[in-house]
């Protein structure tokens, strides 16, 4: 084990063990404290809930309290490794949410692989909380499991991975191609990873102007292809085309895209690109190719990755907690399309009115204390005139 993994071991077992622990916001000193606390003052609450749900939010934490839920089936680019080893990425969750939004968060690892079941559990689960962050559950179980929550309850429940990463894709995506002069339109992508991230962030390019045509996407066993028999969701990115890799489709691309795991892109496949290639490797930990090794035969490149100990850093931690705090701020029952869409504007925006901006900033740090300011009104104002913010 080297020394940085051995910090990381000591980090979280340094006593209380993990990273969240939950604490109290009403004195509980006395016994008439008690009597208010508990019983029998709380009954009074209990009673006003019932005759008016809404009243939970005035008595309870729920308002502001949000449940990061898993079942390990795609836990960062480590895969299936199971609910509870998934624990640390959902507490780490929780910390993100409180530290940059104050928004309470709980992490729940559920040990059910059934998607039915799964929908039924959340569902079951959900008058506890003011919203609900789906994490780290493997496609395509996820897209049924997310849309079926959505219809049925009436908090905002949103899939991380899927419109999280592709909010903060599409904010980096939109610099890159300015700084590099280049046209939404005119780009060609390769993407690696046909799982919850690419989906989401393919169809969030989309959105932002790139052709669907000029989109190649590779999972475990090469390029989707019409000459493939292939998933609904992957056939829409099939290419009617004589090519099968990776390594056939980047040559000249302008951007490679990657959402699947480590050592996917070779240096060989970056020569291939075309000239300032913009390379996100964002698989978690260890992304698709090294920065240091793509800057070697790709000097002009602007590369980005999912971590904290490089430049760049495109991880759906710089939006969901700000998502959240806007959708809980002002009643918003779903965080629909126009909310995504003013996320990305506004932390795309943000990083432009920084100094630093350019090829080694093309989005806010994790810690920019000016993202909680800038993202939520942006995110607020879209839920209002979208007409789905209900306070
Ligand atoms: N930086 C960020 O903010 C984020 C990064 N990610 C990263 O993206 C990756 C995928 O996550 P997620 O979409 O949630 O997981 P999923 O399990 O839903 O999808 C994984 C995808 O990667 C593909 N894949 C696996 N190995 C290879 C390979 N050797 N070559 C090409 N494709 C491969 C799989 O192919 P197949 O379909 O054939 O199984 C699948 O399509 C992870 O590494 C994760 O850390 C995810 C979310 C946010
Ligand atoms: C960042 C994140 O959510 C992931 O890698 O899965
Ligand atoms: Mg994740």
């Amino acid at each position: 084990m080297n020394q940085f993994e051995q910090e990381a071991l000591a980090y979280h077992a340094a006593a209380p063990a993990g990273k969240v622990a939950l604490q109290i916001t009403k004195d509980v000193n006395t016994a008439a404290d008690l009597a208010l606390a508990y019983s029998p003052g709380v009954a009074v609450p209990c009673l006003a809930i019932r005759d008016n749900p809404e009243a939970a939010l005035k008595y309870t934490a729920k308002g502001n309290l949000v449940a990061v839920i898993t079942n390990g089936t795609a836990v960062l680019g480590l895969g299936d490794i199971g609910a509870l080893a998934a624990k640390p990425v959902m507490e780490g969750k929780a910390v993100l949410f409180k530290k940059f939004a104050n928004i309470d968060a709980v992490d729940l690892e559920i040990d059910e692989r059934d998607p039915d079941k799964l929908v039924e559990i959340i569902a079951a689960l959900h008058p506890s909380f003011g919203g609900i962050n789906l994490e780290d559950i493997k496609a395509p179980e996820c897209f049924e499991i997310e849309r079926r929550l959505n219809e049925r309850l009436p908090i905002p429940v949103f899939h991380d991975d899927q419109h999280g990463t592709a909010i903060v894709v599409g904010a980096g995506l939109l610099n890159a191609l300015a700084l590099t002069g280049r046209q939404a339109s005119d780009i060609r992508v390769v993407c690696s990873g046909a799982g919850a991230a690419a989906m989401a962030c393919l169809e969030m390019l989309v959105q932002l102007g790139v052709r669907r045509e000029q989109i190649y996407v590779c999972d475990s066993k090469g390029l989707l292809t019409t000459r493939r028999s292939l998933s609904a969701e992957k056939e829409v990115w099939a290419q009617d085309t004589e090519l099968h890799t990776l390594a056939q489709a980047i040559v000249g691309a302008d951007v490679f895209l990657g959402l699947s795991g480590p050592g996917v892109l070779t240096q060989t496949d970056v020569m291939q690109m075309a000239d300032e290639p913009i390379i996100f490797t964002l698989a978690n930990p260890e992304p698709e190719l090294r920065p240091e090794l793509v800057r070697e035969v790709a000097p002009r490149a602007i590369i980005a990755t999912g971590r904290s100990d490089y430049p760049n850093q495109i991880n759906n931690a710089l939006c969901f907690p700000y998502l959240f705090r806007a959708a809980l701020d002002c009643g918003a029952r779903t965080i629909n399309q126009a909310m995504k869409l003013a996320c990305v504007r506004a932390i795309a925006e943000l990083a432009r009115n920084s100094p630093e901006f350019g090829p080694g900033a093309i989005v806010p740090e994790l810690l920019d204390p000016r993202l909680l300011a800038t993202v939520c009104p942006a995110v607020v104002a879209a839920a209002r005139a979208s007409g789905v913010a209900h306070r």
